[in-house]
């Protein structure tokens, strides 16, 4: 590890017992010291709060991993461009954030500390800087998208097709963001539940949970003919380029919409690769897209779908218990590539049980659990 990398991780090991306190006084300060940037927040700051400290640790987490650590910024620059961030914002950000580091890390803080951050500080948001001015030459930083159907499965589930009013290139497997119009500028992201489709529109699977603003007014407010935004797509879920291996795919819940795009994804390369699909649910009631997946395991002899449901189980032959169990009993899964989508808890112990499967790490792909915070 770099002196640099180090003054960094000290300073942040300091400051992460007083994380909330640090992160409030940074936007206090920077919301008194320059007004101008307060309205590219939204109105309520918890959740952001919270987004920059992890975004600090993420960074921190990579700091010896050049190439991740552009590569993530870079992600980030472009997907800064939805919320209206300019070159000019970036200096005043910086200057608070140095600010509050210095109050709330006061041991590890000095000028050769501040000096590292400095330069770490400079160098990445260069590279966010860059990225969103390269990205402006061929994306738009945000799309609108019109509801066209709402679909409503269970009491808290819906599925929603938007089109979108310019093409949206994405990958299967891939998310994106949303904004509605009833919270202005507050994004949550989803994944696309179906492959790239003729006709340019897009489908997503919401639940509604308790404090999941986004979420909640997808599903009990968002009727045909709302409008609502779309950041660019991220994620790097998505199938291999000219891969054969079969294709072991845990969907738990909601999670299951990226699941099914890549299914479809399988599908349209017409590659007979076998995919091993197992979809999770409390009861067979949440199974709230069990109907079209059993329709695709009908259609194609390379792939089997397979509901496991803990709970209370009823009219749906499904296989009993829980998903990561389920999963063990079948196999052997070594010469397989791992696809993990839903509830953070079911990525950790997922990854886990695939690697105690046979599936070296590198072949087991998920979004970043930094990233699933960001759903409700
Ligand atoms: N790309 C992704 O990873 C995506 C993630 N999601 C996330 O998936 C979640 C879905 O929520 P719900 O539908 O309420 O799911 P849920 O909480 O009802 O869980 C669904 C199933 O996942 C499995 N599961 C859950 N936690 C587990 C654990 N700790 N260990 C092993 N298995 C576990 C169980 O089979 C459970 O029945 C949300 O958190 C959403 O943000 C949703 C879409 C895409």
């Amino acid at each position: 590890m770099t002196r640099e990398a180090e003054l960094i991780r000290r300073t942040l090991e300091e400051v992460e017992g007083s994380a909330d306190s640090a992160t409030a006084y940074f936007y206090a300060l920077l919301f008194v010291q320059y007004p101008q940037v307060r309205e590219l927040f939204p109105a309520a700051m918890d959740v952001q709060r919270d987004r920059l400290f992890r975004s600090l640790l993420t960074a921190a987490r990579m700091f010896d991993d050049g190439p991740a650590l552009q590569a993530h910024f870079a992600a980030l620059g472009r997907g800064h461009r939805k919320y209206g961030t300019l070159p000019t914002h970036y200096p005043a950000v910086g200057e608070c954030l140095m600010r509050a580091l210095e109050r709330y890390a006061p041991r590890s803080w000095g000028p050769e500390t501040e000096s590292a951050w400095v330069k770490a500080y400079t160098a990445l948001s260069q590279v966010m800087i860059d990225a969103a001015a390269e990205d402006e030459r061929h994306a738009p930083a945000w799309w609108r998208a019109q509801v066209v159907t709402h679909e409503q499965r269970t009491p808290d589930i819906a599925v929603l097709t938007v089109r979108p009013d310019a093409p949206y290139p994405f990958r299967a497997g891939q998310y994106t963001s949303i904004e509605t119009p009833w919270w202005p500028r507050v994004w949550r992201h989803y994944s696309f539940a179906s492959a790239p489709r003729p006709d340019g529109l897009l489908v997503f699977h919401v639940k509604a949970v308790p404090a999941g603003w986004v979420s909640t007014a997808l599903v009990h407010k968002a009727r045909p003919g709302d409008v609502l935004r779309l950041g660019p797509p991220a994620g790097s879920m998505t199938l291999d380029d000219g891969g054969d291996s079969g294709l072991l795919c845990l969907g738990g819940g909601t999670g299951i919409a990226p699941i099914k795009a890549l299914v479809e994804d399988v599908a349209k390369r017409g590659a007979s690769r076998p995919v091993e699909v197992f979809y999770g649910a409390r009861t067979d009631l949440d199974l709230y897209d069990l109907d079209p997946l059993l329709r695709l395991d009908r259609s194609y002899p390379w792939l089997s779908v397979r509901p496991v449901v803990a709970a209370g189980r009823g009219s749906v032959p499904s296989v009993p218990g829980e998903l990561l169990d389920a999963v063990r009993r079948y196999g052997p899964w070594a010469a397989y590539d791992g696809y993990l989508s839903g509830p953070p808890g079911l990525i950790r112990s997922g990854v886990a049980a695939l690697v105690g499967a046979g599936i070296p790490a590198h072949r087991i792909r998920h979004d970043a659990l930094e990233e699933l915070v960001n759903r409700p």
